[in-house]
């Protein structure tokens, strides 16, 4: 859509997204499905065009966090399976039916709830097992079996999956990992029938460890979007990866100010000689929070920085020179032989890349 005004755009490059999920594809065994988790709009990049370009890509299902997402994505992909890898209320159940979307379940009580209604057919249920991730999932192989069996006789629900989440794949030492998929493997082997789709690995593992962890389907997200889950994996990628999303924008001021002149709040920012200040329009309220103060942008292809605190709706960059209002900024992406990437943000920021374009609000509009 061309509709917008302000010049603050993410730019998303679905070739990227298709290369980096093709060359997941040749790197899997045969017979290795891969689900595309567009979660979080897709970690900001747009899910709708996300999981086309995955679907165009051998991407078989989709994975979102929420059933909200779930829904939103069945209005645009009417065959797909989809996965909502979170919590359902019992009250989505009537939704999941209708609208044939995959639930996780690791809760007898919610089971039982979901028993009491009359659904138009049954709900595919994937059974979640929490081997140490802690966060969501059945911990007892005695209370997998039951959940299990309780499943497997109610008429409302199919066991067709089950999984667990690894909480340190990306990491040097595997011993925590080791621990977990040792687990997993116990309950998996304990199964008298196998379900139709078992799987556990996330990017990192599904990058970084045995195949024998790949099960029937990986559950790709980071580095589908040309990141890598670490600093450690980003040193050992067996393929490589293609970054998708830009951000960019235009200088809407340019001025000139003298020695003890100051910018912004708290005039935070005082000029010690001559010098040209540029003003861009994006701000805390499109995710470029007040922390990546000093973080460099590109002009003209030259790095400069983000100067004295990031306002809501603006920030200020020192210019290197003169420029005139409209000359192109970059704060993500490439521009002549420099390039700013969002490994850099999250450094700046001293988070980790999964939040830097899941954080890029809504009024930033995304590209394609
Ligand atoms: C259950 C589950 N499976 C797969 C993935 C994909 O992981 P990847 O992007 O490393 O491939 C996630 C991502 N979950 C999260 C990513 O960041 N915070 C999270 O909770 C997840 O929660």
């Amino acid at each position: 859509n061309n509709n917008y005004f302000r010049p603050t755009k993410a730019i998303i490059d679905l070739e990227a997204i298709r290369n980096n999920v093709r060359r997941l594809k040749e790197y899997l065994k045969p017979g290795v499905q891969i689900i595309a988790v567009v979660k979080a709009n897709a970690y900001g990049h747009g899910d709708v065009e996300v999981a086309g370009a995955a679907i165009q890509s051998g991407a078989t299902m989709l994975a979102v966090a929420t059933p909200d997402e779930a829904l939103h994505l069945r209005q645009y992909f009417h065959d797909i399976d989809i996965l909502v890898l979170g919590y359902a209320p019992v009250s989505f159940a009537p939704y999941a039916a209708s609208e044939n979307i995959i639930l996780t379940v690791y809760s007898s009580d919610w089971v039982e709830q979901v028993n009491t209604l009359a659904l138009s057919q049954p709900i595919k249920v994937h059974i979640k097992i929490d081997t140490g991730m802690g966060r969501i999932g059945v911990k007892r192989i005695g209370d997998f079996h039951n959940l299990y069996q309780q499943i497997n006789s109610s008429s409302n629900l199919l066991v067709d999956g089950v999984f667990t989440h690894f909480a340190t794949a990306d990491e040097e030492d595997s011993q925590y990992f080791d621990y977990q998929a040792a687990k997993f493997e116990e309950f998996i082997s304990s199964l008298p029938e196998k379900p139709r789709l078992v799987h556990a690995a996330n990017t990192a593992a599904m990058l970084m460890k045995d195949p024998s962890v790949y099960y029937d389907a990986v559950r790709f997200g980071i580095s589908m979007y040309g990141l890598a889950p670490s600093t450690y994996v980003k040193t050992k990628l067996p393929f490589p990866l293609e970054p998708a999303f830009s951000l960019e924008t235009e200088l809407i001021e340019v001025k000139k100010i003298q020695p003890g002149e100051s910018v912004g709040y708290g005039a935070a920012f005082t000029a010690e000689e001559p010098s040209y200040i540029g003003t861009i329009p994006i701000g805390y309220a499109d995710g470029i929070i007040r922390k990546y103060s000093g973080q460099q942008v590109l002009i003209d292809g030259i790095r400069v920085p983000i100067i004295g605190r990031i306002c809501m709706d603006q920030c200020m960059i020192l210019l290197p020179s003169a420029y005139n209002i409209g000359e192109k900024v970059i704060l993500i992406g490439k521009q002549k032989n420099e390039e700013i990437t969002i490994d850099e943000w999250a450094t700046k920021a001293d988070t980790i890349n999964y939040e830097v374009p899941c954080i890029i609000t809504a009024r930033v509009p995304r590209i394609y």
